[in-house]
């Protein structure tokens, strides 16, 4: 936690991670709007930036495009050392070294949900998500686990892990607020 610290303490920019549906952008727009500072989705940033939308993106140019884009945009965050909340994509902290950027650049919060609650809220809206688009709805508790469990030595190493599968978000909000103000 090396970044431009508040009046309260906080290092920003405040990074947002954890997989698909686990509540990174509601959570980083409620987070944002609690303590006055920008709120950024790093997703719909790369859109713009790419003039597509991410299934678009991952079908035309493949993933690798996706994560060099994706990449591009979170690194200038970690430069810009800007007051904002940033909620990440789901794969970007563990890709090349995008971790530890962020880490070096302000704080990491891990939305922690087990693999079976997420595959509850992902259900219906995978077509959203190229990652998990084919997935049939019976294998995708499996493949979220199965993906997680490859994720989770990344995500763990956040500054700070919060148990997101329980409550609603202003209940996850405070509680992600009172580790920020330490
Ligand atoms: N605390 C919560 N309790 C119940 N549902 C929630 C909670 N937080 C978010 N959700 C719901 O879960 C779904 C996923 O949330 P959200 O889009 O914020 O996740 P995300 O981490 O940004 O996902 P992605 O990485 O795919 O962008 C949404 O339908 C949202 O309304
Ligand atoms: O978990 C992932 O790898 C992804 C999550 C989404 O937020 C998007 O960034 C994209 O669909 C890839
Ligand atoms: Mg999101």
């Amino acid at each position: 936690m090396n970044g431009i610290l508040s009046e309260k303490g906080i290092a920003f920019p405040v990074f947002l991670i954890g997989f698909m549906g686990s509540g990174k952008s509601t959570l980083g727009s409620w987070l944002a709007a609690r303590l006055n500072v920008d709120f950024v989705d790093l997703d719909r940033l790369v859109e713009a930036c790419e003039g597509m939308p991410i299934p678009l993106i991952f079908a035309q140019r493949g993933e690798e495009a996706f994560r060099v884009a994706e990449r591009r945009a979170l690194l200038d965050f970690c430069q810009q050392g800007r007051r904002v909340v940033v909620s990440t994509g789901g794969g970007a902290p563990c890709y090349r070294d995008n971790l530890l950027h962020m880490q070096r650049a302000g704080t990491t919060v891990y939305l922690q949900l087990a693999a079976e609650e997420l595959a509850t809220r992902l259900r219906g809206v995978q077509a959203e998500r190229p990652l998990l688009a084919g997935v049939l709805p019976e294998a995708l508790a499996g493949h979220v686990g199965t993906m997680l469990a490859a994720r989770e030595p990344y995500y763990s190493q956040a500054d700070l892990v919060v148990e997101a599968g329980v409550g609603g978000i202003p209940d996850i909000g405070e509680q992600v607020l009172r580790l920020l103000l330490g």
